[in-house]
């Protein structure tokens, strides 16, 4: 039976893949809300959907799903926020709250902030949590457990809205933080965009050298490259948009990763033994900091007794 703790009567989510069905269980785990509705945009899905009892109600339109909702949620990929944005606007009820799920903030904002009718308050938010998985039948309850939610108010966000869906992600299991939207894409850009890219790189090299080596890469992959190749099986589609909507923090980093690799290059050019020596101690420092901050759980054991070593 789950505890019955509702923050809003209705919520509505738009785009039932990983995050809106992770979230739709974490609610009913929590009974977090009254009434949940969806909608998402090919016919197939809403039939998954209808099939697994995933939503409460399960619409044939965005305006009819987020009509009458007090926390409609976006989590439609980045380049799809504006349309779905745009059809809702009209049929949105005063005091209610439009928030999002979307990997980049500042284009996101820029995206939906100017369908936003007056009264209706808008919140945009990120859940640090995922898999390489997508789609209705991907989602679980417990994807937001002990992870980090940012929440990126507006300019002139209502503190009580603001509250209320803190509150809201505190139930479905996370951690929240406020950050500002610039910061949290430049962050987001070293943690999570810049990783991607070189994960989708590393198994496109292997791919073309499959064809030297034949089934080798595969059949030898280590698990190094077995989480390169995890990371680059994500969606594509939301990971174009990732990366056509956090171009200039994503151009920047990489930059500064392109120069890294360069400085590692010449080091095994020249025999450089020391320099890289001097930057696998300082990466792996950077590495136990994580786990004894305890913010990798999924780190084995062994990384912690090691710790001090
Ligand atoms: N996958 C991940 O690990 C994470 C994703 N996010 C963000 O969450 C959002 C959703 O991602 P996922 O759930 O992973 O994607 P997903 O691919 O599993 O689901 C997206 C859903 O949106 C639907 N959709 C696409 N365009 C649409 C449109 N124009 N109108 C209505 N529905 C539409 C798709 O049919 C699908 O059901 C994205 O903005 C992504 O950046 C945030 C945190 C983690
Ligand atoms: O699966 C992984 O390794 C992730 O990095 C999950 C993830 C993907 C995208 C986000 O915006 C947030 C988290």
């Amino acid at each position: 039976m789950p505890k019955q703790n509702p923050v809003y009567g209705r919520v509505a989510l738009i785009g039932l893949g990983l995050i809106a069905s992770s979230m739709f269980w974490a609610i009913k785990r929590a009974g977090l809300a009254g009434e949940v509705t969806g909608y998402a945009r090919s016919e197939a899905t809403r039939a998954t959907a209808r099939e697994i009892g995933l939503c409460d109600r399960v619409c044939d339109s965005a305006a009819e799903a987020a009509e009458g909702a007090d926390l409609v949620v976006l989590c439609v990929p980045v380049g799809a926020m504006s349309a779905v944005a745009a059809e809702i606007a009209p049929v949105l009820k005063s005091g209610a709250t439009v928030s999002d799920v979307g990997s980049v903030k500042a284009a996101v904002i820029a995206a939906i902030a100017p369908h936003i009718p007056a009264g209706v308050h808008f919140i945009p938010a990120h859940p640090l949590a995922g898999t390489e998985h997508s789609g209705p039948r991907s989602g679980f309850a417990e994807l937001f457990d002990n992870r980090w939610s940012l929440i990126v108010p507006t300019a002139g966000s209502d503190a009580a809205a603001v509250a209320k869906l803190r509150g809201f992600w505190e139930g479905l299991g996370a951690n929240v933080e406020e950050m500002d939207a610039e910061h949290h894409d430049l962050v987001l850009a070293v943690t999570s965009h810049t990783p991607h890219l070189i994960a989708y790189t590393m198994v496109g090299v292997a791919d073309d050298l499959r064809r030297v080596t034949d089934s080798e890469v595969i059949k030898y992959s280590a698990a190094g490259f077995r989480d390169f190749t995890r990371i680059a099986a994500s969606d594509p589609t939301m990971w174009r948009d990732v990366f056509l909507n956090n171009k200039e923090a994503t151009l920047e980093i990489l930059g500064r990763f392109t120069e890294e690799l360069f400085a590692l290059q010449r080091a095994i050019r020249t025999g450089d033994g020391d320099m890289l020596h001097d930057y696998f101690t300082r990466t792996r420092a950077i590495r136990r900091g994580i786990i004894e901050a305890g913010q990798d759980t999924d780190a084995p054991d062994f990384g912690r007794s090691k710790a001090g070593s």
